[in-house]
Order: C-alpha cells, then structure tokens, then sequence
C-alpha cells in the first residue's frame, strides 16, 4: 500500500544556505508520526514545504508527494485544492490561522461548507451551522453557540488554538499537521489540548504530523519519531526505540534534557 505521505530527498535552501538536507520518510494513514528538534532545526521548513507554503524564495527540492500528488513544483492552484482535503496544519500561534475581523463561527464555516459541497454536492445553512457548533462542541468549547459568535480576541489563548483544531477539523483532512501546537500555552492548557489532540486523532482515524521541540509531549502522541539537527535527519524509529536508547549524542542530550526538567519539575515517570 502506498504511503499517504513519501518525502524523499527534500532539500530546502534560502540566499545559499541550507536549511533541510536531503531528508526522506513516509506516513501511512491513520499513522502518527513525530518530527522533533532544536529551535532552527528545520521542522516548520519541511512543515510548510509539504503544503508547498513556503515562500518564492525559498527553493525546494526532492520529491514530496501527498495524497498521490506531487507537491514540489506544482502549481499553487492545484495545491489548493490538495489543502483541506488531504492535510490541514494547526500553527503554534492560533491567531496566524484566524482573522482578527470574522466572527469564529463564519470562520469554521467556510471549511465546513466547502466540504460539504465536495461531499453532497450542497451545503445548506442549517446543515454548516449544525456542523460548525458539533465541532466546536467536539474540541470541547463551553456554550458554543456564544463561542461561534465572539471574535477571536474575544476568547483566552488555549480557547483559541481548540478553535483552530476545530478549523483544522472540518476539513476532515487525511493528515494533520500539528506543529507546536501547544508552545505557546501555559502548562496546564497545554496537557488539555494535547489530550485533546490525541483523542480527537485517533478517533478520526487521521494521519498525524506532530511537530515539537518537547520530547515527553511527542511521546505522548506519536507512535514514530524522527531526530532532526541542523536539517539534518540523525534517527528515525519507534518512540520508545528512540528514547529509551538513542544511537545518536544529539538525542541522548534530548533525553536528557527532558529527564532533568521533569526531575526539576517533580514529574517522575520514564
Ligand atoms: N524565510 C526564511 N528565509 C531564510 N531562512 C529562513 C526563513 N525562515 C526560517 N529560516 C531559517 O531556516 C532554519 C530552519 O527554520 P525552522 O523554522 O524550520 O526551524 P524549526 O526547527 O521549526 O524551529 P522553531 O522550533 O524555532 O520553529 C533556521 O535557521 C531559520 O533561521
């Protein structure tokens, strides 16, 4: 069976500097797989390469294909249609993926109409409006129908990011590409969305990209990971492989990073 996701060889370079090298790996459906590394590593680079969003002067190269489709060197018009239906991101900070001046619901909406339309062929009103407070209902906001009619600003930060796993999900995408969706919160709304997340995913049965710079949150979420550093790929393998014995320096400093903040927090646990 073919993969749901085959990067092979991706390159991405900007002004003569190299910023993901030759990296290769695959996600099967309904797969959860986690990219992990330092801040500048390049994991939103191979992020927004997969959704052929980066910008034009950032070259790729290599091959990436989604969904049976091509993404390097396709055209954005073809790519559009590709967003949506076979992979939705959740950014770190929900406000990138909201606007500031559209009510939540009409935003969750567009999403929902749209598939609707692809699916049925119609998209009535009642049938959106129903839909938009299921979902808001589903990344379990508080009295949705106030929700679907606030402003953005109008609702906390972790409110906000289960808005844009809401928008994330009315597409119904066949990958999820969550990437550091829970850096920007505090501690306690982080292990909130984060169950959310892994409840929601392995209820739908979507593929997940999980992107974090937080090794236990990884853990918690992906059955695979893959080490990243300077662009560079250094390991791949299961979770538990991975961190209960990492053939890398790099990861083992991962690890231990991660052990002595839990140590210092009074988390225990392997
Ligand atoms: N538009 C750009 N043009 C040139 N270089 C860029 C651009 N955006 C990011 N970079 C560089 O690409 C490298 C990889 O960045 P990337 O954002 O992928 O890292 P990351 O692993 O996601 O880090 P973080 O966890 O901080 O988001 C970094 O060295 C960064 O400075």
């Amino acid at each position: 069976m073919s993969a749901l996701l085959s990067v092979q060889g991706l390159t991405v370079r900007a002004s003569g500097k190299t910023l993901v090298s030759d990296l290769s790996f695959s996600i099967g459906s309904g797969e959860r797989m986690g990219l992990i590394g330092e801040s500048g590593s390049g994991k939103s680079m191979t992020a927004m390469a997969i959704t052929g969003l980066l910008p034009a002067n950032i070259s790729v190269t290599g091959s990436i294909v989604l969904d049976g489709q091509e993404v390097v060197g396709t055209e954005d018009k073809r790519l559009n249609r590709l967003r949506g239906v076979a992979t939705a991101v959740v950014f770190q900070e929900p406000l990138t993926a909201l606007d500031p001046l559209m009510r939540i619901g009409k935003q969750i909406a567009e999403p929902v109409r749209r598939r609707l339309v692809r699916e049925q062929g119609r998209a009535t009103r009642s049938a959106v409006d129903r839909e938009v407070l299921d979902l808001l209902d589903k990344v379990a906001l508080p009295q949705p129908e106030r929700i679907a009619n606030a402003y953005p600003h109008e609702v906390s930060g972790g409110q906000r990011q289960r808005v844009a796993i809401a928008m994330a999900l009315a597409c119904r995408p066949k990958l999820l590409i969550a990437d550091e969706p829970t850096t920007a919160l505090d501690v306690t709304t982080q292990a909130e969305i984060l169950k959310l997340l892994d409840g929601l995913v392995r209820e739908t049965g979507m593929a997940l990209l999980f992107i974090s710079h937080d090794l236990p949150v990884v853990a918690e979420v992906v059955e695979r990971v893959m080490v990243l550093r300077d662009g560079i790929a250094l390991e791949e393998g299961a979770v538990v492989d991975v961190f209960s014995n990492p053939s890398h320096d790099y990861t083992q400093t991962l690890v231990d990073a991660a052990r002595m903040f839990d140590e210092a927090l009074g988390r225990t646990g392997s």
